[in-house]
C-alpha cells in the first residue's frame, strides 16, 4: 500500500483483516516507525487499532519487492512521481490499483493513464467510491467500485483476473467492492465529485440549504456524465458508487475536505485561514482547473465546475459568480437544447452573502 495517509492506512487495515500481509509505505521514516510501534496511525487515523498483519516501512523497495499487488494511495499530484519512483523496485507485471481521485494538470490524464504511462507492463485499475477513510477503517458498512479493463471470460476468476483478485483481497464483512470495466467512467466520477462538493460547500457556507445542494448534485452529475461520455466512458457507470454514490457522500458532509473547504470559503474565510492554515489535501481545488481544461478541450460544457474554477483560480467573487451560473440560458434535462432569453442582471438574494462576501 503506497501512501500512509488516511485512505492508504484505512485500505491497508481493511486488506490486512483478511489473510493478506500488507506493507504500508510511508514517506517519512519516523512516521513508519511510529506506526509500527503504536499499531496506530496517530497522525491520520488515530482512532483505529491497526490489524496485526500490517507493517509500515519508509523503504519503497522493502514495501514492493515481494508484493503480489500494489495500491497507490497518494494525492493525485504525486501519482506520476511516485510511479516513477516505483519503476525500479516493483515486481514485473503485478497489478496496480490507483486510489487517488483527480485528473493530471499538464496532460489531462486519468490517474490510471499516468500509471500506465510510467509503469508499462502492469495491469492498472482504479478503486473509487463513497468511502471516508475513518468510517471504512472503523468497519462502517461501505462499498466502492473497482475498475480494471478485463475481459468478460476471466472477470470473476481470481486465478486469471487482477480485478477479481483485488476484489477478494479488499472484501471484508463490512466492505464490498463492485467490479467494472469502465475505468474512464469510474475515474471521472472520482475527479469531478470533489469539484461539485466545493460548489455545494460554497453555497451552503453562504447560507443556502437543501434545494440548492440537491440542484448542484443533480446538475453536477450531468456534468460528470457528459465528460465521461466524451472520453469514451459510459453514462451508466456514473450512476454507480463512484459517481452518484461518491457525489452524494461528499456533497452531504463537512467530513469531506472538499465540502468543508467550500463551506469555509462560502462563509468568507480567506483561503490561507481555511482548516486553521493546515496543509490539508483538497483534491477538488487543483482539479477544478484540470477537469475544466479537459472539458474545454473536448467542448463539454461544465458550468458548475467552471464556476468553481473561476472562484478558486481567477479570484472571482463567490456571490456574483454563482448568480451568473443561476441565470445561464435554460437547458433541457438531460442536455439536448438550450433556450436563450434576456435575463435581468444576475443576483442571488441572500443577506448571508451580503454580510460575508469576500
Ligand atoms: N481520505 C479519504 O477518505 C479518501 C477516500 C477515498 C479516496 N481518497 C483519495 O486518496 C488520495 C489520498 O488521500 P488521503 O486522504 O489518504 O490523503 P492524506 O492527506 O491523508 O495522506 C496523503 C499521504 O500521501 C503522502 N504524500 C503527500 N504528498 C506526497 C508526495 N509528493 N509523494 C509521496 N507521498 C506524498 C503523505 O505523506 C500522506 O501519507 C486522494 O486522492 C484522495 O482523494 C481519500
Ligand atoms: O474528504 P474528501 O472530500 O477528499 O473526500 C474523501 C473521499 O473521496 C470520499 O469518498
Amino acid at each position: 500500500m503506497i501512501g500512509a495517509g488516511a485512505y492508504g492506512t484505512a485500505l491497508a487495515h481493511v486488506a490486512a483483516q483478511g489473510q493478506t500481509h500488507v506493507t504500508l509505505w510511508a514517506r517519512n521514516a519516523d512516521h513508519a516507525e511510529d506506526l509500527n510501534n503504536a499499531g496506530r496511525n496517530e497522525r491520520y487515523l488515530p482512532e483505529v487499532d491497526l490489524a496485526p498483519r500490517l507493517r509500515a516501512t519508509a523503504d519503497l523497495a522493502d514495501a514492493l519487492s515481494r508484493a503480489e499487488a500494489a495500491l497507490l494511495v497518494v494525492p493525485s499530484r504525486a501519482v506520476r512521481d511516485m510511479s516513477q519512483a516505483m519503476r525500479k523496485v516493483i515486481p514485473d507485471g503485478i497489478p496496480i490499483t490507483v486510489c487517488a481521485k483527480g485528473i493530471e494538470a499538464q496532460t489531462g490524464f486519468l490517474m490510471s493513464q499516468i500509471v500506465e504511462d510510467e509503469l508499462p507492463g502492469h495491469s492498472v485499475g482504479a478503486l473509487s467510491g463513497p468511502t471516508f477513510a475513518r468510517e471504512l477503517a472503523l468497519g462502517h458498512p461501505s462499498a466502492a467500485t473497482l475498475a480494471f479493463a478485463f475481459d468478460q471470460a476471466s472477470r470473476l476468476n481470481p486465478e486469471t483476473s487482477a480485478a477479481a483478485r483485488m476484489a477478494v483481497t479488499l472484501t471484508t464483512h463490512a466492505f464490498r467492492t463492485y467490479l467494472s470495466d469502465d475505468l474512464v467512467g469510474v475515474e471521472i466520477g472520482g475527479a469531478v465529485k470533489n469539484v461539485i462538493a466545493i460548489a455545494c460547500g460554497m453555497m451552503s457556507g453562504a447560507g443556502y440549504s437543501e434545494n440548492t445542494r440537491a440542484a448542484l448534485i443533480t446538475r453536477g452529475l450531468d456534468e460528470m456524465k457528459a465528460l465521461a461520455e466524451a472520453l469514451g466512458g459510459r453514462r451508466e457507470t456514473v450512476t454507480g458508487l463512484s459517481g452518484i454514490g461518491d457525489l452524494t457522500l461528499t456533497c452531504s458532509s463537512t467530513t469531506s475536505r472538499n465540502m468543508s473547504l467550500g463551506t469555509q470559503l462560502g462563509k468568507g474565510v480567506p483561503r490561507a485561514e481555511c482548516f486553521d492554515g493546515q496543509p490539508i489535501v483538497v483534491e477538488g481545488e487543483a482539479n477544478a482547473k484540470s477537469v475544466t481544461d479537459l472539458a474545454r478541450k473536448l467542448s463539454v460544457p461544465m458550468p458548475i465546475c467552471e464556476t468553481v474554477r473561476s472562484i478558486l483560480h481567477d479570484d472571482q467573487p463567490i456571490a456574483e459568480t454563482f448568480a451568473r451560473f443561476w441565470s445561464e440560458p435554460i437547458e433541457s434535462e438531460p442536455r439536448a437544447m438550450s433556450l436563450t432569453f434576456e435575463h435581468p442582471a444576475p443576483t442571488l438574494a441572500s443577506p448571508v452573502f451580503k454580510e460575508t462576501a469576500t
